[in-house]
């Protein structure tokens, strides 16, 4: 993936209590939007979470509408889609950061845009169906 098309890092740091009440990624602007990144590099298509420091207790990444909740270990990478096939908001990707119960979690996250993919082995568009994706995104290279 092109580096260009993602955000930049951020870090997130959690002491006990700390939590990111849930939400979505995808940003929703709409298509007349002048923001610069919007305009550039569409929306966010995914999200990947790499995870440096768990806690001793909570703080797992919850995805409360597939009823998952993942509880990595330092590390990990989680990435998940923001977006469908059609460059729509993915429902089921809204997500939160479960309580600290115990310790700190260290966590840095990077927004990966849709648009501009020079490395994709073909375009994304609305005519390739979601297996073929997952596809795509395993063999650029
Ligand atoms: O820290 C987490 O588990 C979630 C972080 C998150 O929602 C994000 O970076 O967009
Ligand atoms: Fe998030």
């Amino acid at each position: 993936m092109d580096s260009k098309t993602t955000e930049n890092v951020m870090m997130l740091s959690y002491d006990r209590f700390g939590h990111y009440a849930p939400h979505y990624d995808f940003l929703n602007f709409s298509t007349d939007s002048d923001n610069w990144w919007y305009k550039t590099y569409g929306d966010r298509l995914a999200t990947a979470l790499f995870i440096i420091k768990t806690a001793e207790k909570g703080g797992g990444t919850v995805f409360p509408k597939m009823k998952v909740v993942i509880s990595p270990e330092p590390g990990d990478m989680i990435l998940w889609f923001n977006a469908n096939i059609k460059f729509e908001q993915e429902d089921l990707s809204f997500h939160g950061a479960c309580p600290i119960l115990a310790g700190r979690k260290i966590a840095m996250s990077l927004w990966i845009r849709c648009r501009q993919h020079k490395d994709l082995k073909c375009q994304m568009n609305d005519k390739i169906l979601s297996h073929e994706l997952n596809d795509i995104i395993r063999n650029f290279d």
